[in-house]
């Protein structure tokens, strides 16, 4: 049966990249509002309630309005924004969290799609902390570098207008907003020290957590990391784990695409290990994340729409 989805904030950077996905799609009736009314809370309620999924790519504050605006039974919701990642009542939409994780994405009402740097860090983390490899009160990094369209339609005008556009390290605070979603789920009892930074290029990143595998308690090779971590993935269409043995890794690997690449780098004489994950800040990490949750929840293929 077809399905009605209305897009909140469809004309954002993320909004545009679910239409462009969900273009063409004959199991699909999507809702759009005029320009002049897209920011009007009457015809936004009315296209919510109107709908059976409401993706929201809404800054956070509108996204909390939106769901309040919800006066039925039935509206489900996909929820891009940083809102509700750790809020009781939401799934995280991760589906390749855990084993059965999609499956409880495909029972919700209220699911939270992942914010970017948290899906490669999470993917890279939580098998390894499940299999008890990274004992939950590690003290875990990660070191991350997002193209600028991860800071929407604002940074997107203040980057290609700037004259310095090099490397910017920025959440020097240690209070950036994924730090939350990135501690509870993966598992671990501290909050990783998160250290991001904007590079020149609109979209793409690399998301890196280094581990002293030597000061582990078990003491894990490279080989039983990737091996693990293949074990976690294995015949996802998605997420792959290639090989760690490559001089330098690229931004651009998974641009323009919903994939994510996971590899296992380092060196085994010095027991040293750099695991890196690299998406698209737009793909993996926000629109595709949005449809393949989307296809989950109506029980369509999980991969419709999407770029792999
Ligand atoms: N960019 C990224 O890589 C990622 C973004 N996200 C999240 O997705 C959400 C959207 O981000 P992004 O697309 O980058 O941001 P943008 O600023 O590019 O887009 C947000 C859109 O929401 C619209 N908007 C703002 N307030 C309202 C309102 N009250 N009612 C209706 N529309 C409104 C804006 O309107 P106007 O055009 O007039 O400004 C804009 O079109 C955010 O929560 C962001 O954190 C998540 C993962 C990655
Ligand atoms: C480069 C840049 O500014 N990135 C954004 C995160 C983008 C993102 O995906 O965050 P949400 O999913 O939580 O919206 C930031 O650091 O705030």
């Amino acid at each position: 049966m077809t399905k009605t989805i209305f897009i909140d904030g469809g004309a954002g950077t993320t909004g545009l990249e679910i239409t462009d996905r969900l273009a063409g799609r004959a199991d699909l009736n999507i809702l759009t509002l005029a320009e002049d009314r897209r920011k009007d809370a009457g015809a936004r309620r009315e296209a919510i309630n109107d709908a059976d999924f409401v993706i929201l790519c809404l800054p956070d504050e509108a996204a909390r309005e939106a769901v309040a605006l919800i006066d039925n039974d039935r509206t489900r919701v996909v929820d891009a924004s940083t809102a509700h990642r750790t809020a009781d009542g939401w799934v995280y939409g991760l589906p390749e969290l855990e084993p059965g994780h999609a499956e409880r994405i495909a029972r919700a009402r209220y699911v939270s799609n992942p914010g970017c740097y948290p899906t490669g860090f999470l993917a890279l983390v939580r098998p390894l902390v499940r299999a008890g490899l990274i004992p939950a009160d590690w003290p875990v990094s990660v070191n991350a570098a997002s193209g600028y369209s991860g800071g929407g339609k604002a940074m997107i005008a203040e980057y290609e207008s700037a004259t310095n556009r090099a490397f910017r390290p920025y959440g020097l605070s240690l209070a950036h907003k994924h730090a939350p979603e990135m501690q509870r789920h993966s598992g671990l009892v501290h909050a990783p020290i998160f250290a991001p930074a904007v590079v020149d290029t609109y979209r793409g990143m690399v998301v890196e957590v280094p581990l002293a595998l030597h000061a582990l308690p078990g003491r894990p090779t490279l080989e039983r990391i990737a091996e693990t971590l293949g074990e976690a993935y294995a015949g996802s269409p998605i997420v792959t784990v290639a090989p760690g043995d490559i001089g330098a890794v690229n931004i651009e690997e998974n641009a323009g695409t919903d994939r994510m690449t996971l590899r296992v780098c380092g060196n085994a004489a010095t027991g040293q290990a750099r695991l890196i994950a690299t998406l698209d800040n737009l793909g993996k990490g926000a629109g595709g994340a949005a449809v393949q949750n989307l296809n989950i929840m109506a029980g369509l293929d999980p991969t419709a729409g999407l770029v792999l």
